[in-house]
């Protein structure tokens, strides 16, 4: 029995947990474009960030700061990926980072579980100057978007992917990734809040298979880690 109310109460601060990170979630994301949207030059994409970062001087922000901000686009600009995913868009400012310094022909996909959010944070990505088709805002849950990802990505594969959005999700969403065969043999992926429980699952994950993963640098909370891929791996793992 005490094992059994241990769980529920585990159960039920999860839930609380959630049910707060979302009403929290969409005050700040209101506010946050409300302020970006009035007080930057539009068709700015530095001026947008700079609005971005001033906000979160005075309160509080999701964004995840010109220091991760600045690591993100040293890691696009060396691996100048062609297919990016992005798992939790929110108000766009990391999705404004990655397009920064995107190939032209390279294309980010930017995936967000809340309408509304979805719909703020494709607007700022409009205002800094960005256009489709160099992105693509998929309103849907992160494991419903990885599962329709090939329809997306024809023939190609994901060379960076970004997580920013439900550490708990981190990975499932890995290994649907795997078992789809979604990540290029050059894949890089980017993960925000390795302190969370669920990152941690994923590092013990990665760091657990050296031959087919290697942690990379990090700043702060966020890490970088390389996918190595092999036919043997493909075959057997996935
Ligand atoms: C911390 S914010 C991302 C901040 C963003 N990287 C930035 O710098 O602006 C997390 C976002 O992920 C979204 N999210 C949470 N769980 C998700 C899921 N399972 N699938 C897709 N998006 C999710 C939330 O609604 C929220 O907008």
């Amino acid at each position: 029995t005490t094992l059994c109310h241990s769980r529920l109460l585990a159960l039920c601060r999860r839930v609380c947990a959630r049910v707060m990170r979302f009403f929290r979630g969409r005050v700040c994301v209101s506010s946050t474009h409300a302020y970006v949207f009035s007080e930057c030059t539009h068709g700015q994409a530095a001026s947008v960030l700079d609005t971005f970062d001033l906000y979160a001087k005075t309160h509080a922000s999701f964004s995840i700061g010109p220091e991760k901000g600045e690591f993100v686009e040293e890691v696009v600009r060396r691996e100048a990926p062609l297919r990016v995913l992005e798992l939790g868009l929110h108000c766009g400012y990391t999705s404004i980072r990655i397009l920064r310094q995107l190939p032209t022909s390279g294309r980010l996909l930017t995936v967000e579980l809340d309408p509304l959010t979805a719909e703020k944070g494709e607007e700022i990505i409009l205002v800094a100057g960005f256009k489709s088709p160099q992105f693509q805002v998929l309103t849907c849950s992160s494991a419903a978007a990885i599962s329709n990802l090939a329809s997306h990505l024809g023939e190609s594969c994901l060379d960076l992917v970004v997580m920013d959005h439900d550490p708990e999700q981190y990975l499932p969403d890995l290994l649907a990734l795997q078992r789809g065969q979604l990540m290029s043999p050059r894949c890089v992926l980017l993960l925000n809040g390795i302190l969370q429980p669920g990152a941690q699952a994923l590092l013990e994950y990665v760091t657990a298979r050296p031959q087919h993963y290697s942690v990379g640098q990090h700043i702060k909370d966020m890490v970088e880690i390389h996918y190595h891929i092999s036919t043997y791996f493909q075959r057997e793992e996935r």
